[in-house]
């Protein structure tokens, strides 16, 4: 009667019999309206030949594997991806609950079954693929940071064991503090010693000072519902052993799945927040972006700040269609991934990375961030005027470190570091997780100070203000004084100082950063009030 009056879904879980009677559980969810569905996303990681795309084949069509690669040929994107059978890029494929639990997927859902499962599920899982092969490092790392996942399931092959990028992938989740679950597969095809022998080595690792997590065994219906109701702590790691072939041991996955619950909030009064990790221009539609959007909420029409662009500005916006898994909708809440079609804007005016925001935030990017770094793995040492990839949200960029607070930085070593991005100023926010790598290398770190990026016409009009107030003060103490004008320079003095500038852009804009004020070339040149900046 509770749940009727709540319009809540009641589905029993387990009885458990106790001494003095018997306690029943049950899942409880609540009756959305018939297009909203509470979205869930899981990173699948793993080394090359895991069997992630398997895995995802055999869950989201219901058909299993013939052990030859059969049911990962549904996911892939490109023509090189099904001749060497290896991921490249970041792939997606969804799974559908309905409010009592039960699999809504049909075996041949093709991309045009995607509306009916949303339409039909109450929780749908989105599933980013990512590439197990060190060479596509550098996007397997973009899908764990820009894509915001709840989750990160680690795939590893019982009779490979963990090998490659198992532990690199496992060291990225923790990085960015996602709770990790892992998936031993192929155990149809695994003597028991070599399973045996992968699992202890897989526990040790988990439970090692470096991650330490707690392993748990998951082999019936019991250990996945207390799996899946203490999930919520980042240190508990659900272990599964399966095989896409005879389908052993898949329904636990999928029960366990059905219980997980996303870990964003949506925040639904607070300013809207976008991250944008893709761009495409359709025939007929115009530019779409898509991602994630991080809080608030956003409808049809909305304008919203879309930025930074080369110069740090950011321009409204209007929302023109709004797309959820290829669903048309009205409105996004914060936690779901979403596509807008924008009205008037060019495609190639728009990157990975941008942000769109409501206007209440009144965003600034910045060329310079400080954040506390630790380093993970670097050959020698690291030092001022090192370059690297920093990763943070859906952000990729170059940046060079422009101050340390230690001279050096070795393998182990923590300090906090200043960046500098080599091409755009960006839009980040205190507390974001990034990771700083190039090739081996590689560092973590959370942002703690920002170093707003001011405009060069708002860095002008504040300079003649100050100027206008200090002429006025000087001319009400000695009224006979003549105004003085900021002194020009000459063109020559001018080329001068430009010789000096370290700045790396070639915008024509004025970057403050930590009182060091870095005019740009053509700011000096035609404008005088830029001139003045430097006396
Ligand atoms: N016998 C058996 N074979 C499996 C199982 N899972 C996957 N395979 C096979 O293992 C091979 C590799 O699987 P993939 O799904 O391509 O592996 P992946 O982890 O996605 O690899 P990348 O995309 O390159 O990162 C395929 O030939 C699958 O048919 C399983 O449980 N049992």
């Amino acid at each position: 009667m509770i749940a009727q009056t709540l319009g809540l879904e009641m589905v029993l879980l387990r009885d458990k019999r106790e001494v003095d009677g018997c306690v029943h559980e049950y899942l409880l969810r609540k009756k959305l309206e018939p297009l909203d569905f509470m979205e869930v996303r899981v990173a699948v990681v793993g080394n090359v030949d895991a069997g992630k795309s398997t895995l995802l084949g055999v869950l989201t069509h219901g058909e299993l594997d013939n052990g030859r690669g059969h049911a990962r040929q549904k996911l892939f994107r490109h023509k090189h991806e099904m001749e060497s059978g290896r991921t490249s890029s970041v792939g997606n494929d969804i799974l559908g609950f309905d409010a009592t639990g039960k699999v809504v997927n049909k075996p041949e859902h093709g991309n045009l079954d995607w509306v009916r499962i949303c339409e039909e599920s109450a929780k749908v899982i989105t599933f980013i693929d990512l590439a197990g092969h060190e060479k596509y490092l550098k996007t397997t790392v973009f899908g764990m940071t820009g894509h915001a996942p709840d989750f990160a399931m680690l795939m590893v092959g019982s009779n490979a064991g963990v090998i490659g990028m198992t532990k690199e992938h496992l060291g990225l989740a923790l990085a960015l503090n996602v709770p990790v679950f892992v998936v031993v597969t192929k155990i149809d095809m695994c003597p028991p010693n070599v399973l045996a022998e992968t699992l202890k080595l897989l526990t040790r690792i988990l439970k090692s000072p470096g991650c330490r997590k707690i392993p748990v065994m998951v082999q019936n219906q019991d250990d996945v519902i207390v799996s899946a109701m203490n999930f919520t702590s980042e240190r508990m790691c659900p272990i599964f052993q399966v095989s896409n072939v005879s389908g052993e041991n898949l329904p636990l996955l999928q029960t366990f799945m059905n219980l997980l619950s996303t870990r964003l909030k949506s925040l639904p009064a607070a300013p809207a927040e976008f991250q944008i990790d893709d761009t495409f221009s359709v025939p007929g539609v115009g530019t779409v972006v898509s991602g994630t959007l991080l809080q608030g909420s956003i409808r049809i029409n909305d304008v919203l700040m879309l930025g930074p662009d080369a110069l740090g500005n950011f321009q409204p916006i209007a929302v023109k269609s709004i797309h959820r898994k290829r669903m048309p909708v009205k409105e996004v809440r914060g936690g779901q991934t979403a596509s807008f079609a924008l009205k008037k804007i060019k495609r190639s005016t728009i990157r990975k990375g941008m942000v769109m925001v409501s206007p209440k935030i009144e965003p600034k990017a910045c060329w310079e961030f400080e954040s506390e770094v630790l380093v993970l793995h670097h050959p020698t040492t690291i030092s001022v005027r090192y370059q690297a990839m920093v990763h943070v949200g859906s952000v990729r960029q170059t940046a060079t470190i422009v101050h340390m607070t230690k001279e050096h930085l070795r393998t182990g070593d923590k300090c906090n570091v200043r960046f500098r991005f080599i091409k755009n100023p960006e839009y980040l926010k205190t507390d974001m997780k990034m990771v700083f790598r190039e090739g081996r290398t590689k560092a973590i770190g959370s942002i703690i100070k920002l170093h707003p990026h001011v405009s060069a016409v708002a860095q002008n009009t504040r300079q003649q203000r100050a100027q206008k107030k200090a002429m006025e003060a000087n001319h009400q103490v000695n009224p006979a004084n003549e105004p003085q004008k900021p002194s020009k320079k000459s063109k020559r003095d001018v080329s001068n100082d430009m010789s000096n500038t370290n700045d790396v852009s070639n915008t024509n804009d004025v970057s403050i950063t930590n009182n060091n004020i870095q005019p740009v070339v053509e700011a000096r040149v035609n404008s005088p009030s830029a001139v003045a900046v430097e006396s």
